[in-house]
């Protein structure tokens, strides 16, 4: 059984919240960026704390970011839009150092990415998060081209996004296994979900969820 986290995003109705978290789900994603259909206003139900609560936020100013974080006490902070390592400097030197949330910067990818983009922000986040260019900001459905992952040059670990669902349980398990033979599976930190577990935006198919999950990390010969 391989250690491959689960983070579910764009959250939004509290009985959909409780239904989901109820998987425990390592991480469960609010999405603050009024141009989704997924943004999250309202309460956030109390939920098993081992569920690492993860606000995304799209080139928000730092303070919008610190209000959420103190309001709904999250756990990490994923960061989706154009944010530089100078801003997530900034931003973990605003959390000040009582607060412990992990940052996660996104980078959009499609058929080609340079890997060099990454090289600021290496020691300054925590985790990248690879997810598909489309024309919207975040929950395009679609993945980019994940071969691109085989040649990963960093240390910092990632998660893998976009357009993930059911039917891409073997393609990950072949990423694993080849990063494996790298010795580079620890790389390979979580897999990031959304649009394809949805029965309308922001309400998740919670038995669809458990399904996947139950699939995630089993050792399938491939
Ligand atoms: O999902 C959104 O509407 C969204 C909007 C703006 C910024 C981020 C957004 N989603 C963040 C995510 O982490 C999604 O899980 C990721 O884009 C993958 O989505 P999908 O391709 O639907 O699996």
């Amino acid at each position: 059984m391989k250690d491959l986290k689960l983070k579910v995003c764009g959250m939004k109705h509290s009985e959909n919240i409780l239904a989901v978290a109820a998987l425990i789900p390592d991480y469960l994603g609010f999405i603050f960026y009024e141009g989704s259909p997924r943004n999250f206003s309202g309460e956030i139900p109390e939920i098993d704390t081992a569920i690492k609560k993860t606000g995304v936020f799209v080139d928000a100013e730092i303070e919008f970011i610190l209000d959420k974080v103190k309001k709904y006490n999250f756990n990490a902070i994923q960061l989706h839009g154009k944010e530089s390592a100078e801003y997530c400097k900034e931003l973990r030197s605003a959390l000040g150092q009582n607060n412990s949330a992990e940052i996660i910067k996104v980078f959009s990818v499609k058929e080609s990415f340079d890997f060099e983009e990454l090289i600021p922000y290496e020691g300054v986040v925590n985790f990248f998060l690879f997810d598909t260019k489309g024309k919207n900001k975040g929950g395009n459905g679609i993945a980019f081209n994940w071969e691109l992952l085989k040649d990963y040059p960093s240390s910092t670990p990632f998660f893998l996004s976009g357009g993930i669902g059911l039917d891409e349980v073997l393609k990950i398990e072949k990423l694993y296994a080849y990063l494996e033979k790298k010795n580079k599976s620890k790389l390979l930190f979580g897999i990031d979900v959304n649009s394809k577990f949805e029965i309308e935006a922001g309400l998740k198919d919670a038995n669809a969820l458990k399904n996947f999950k139950d699939n995630l990390g089993l050792d399938i010969q491939v």
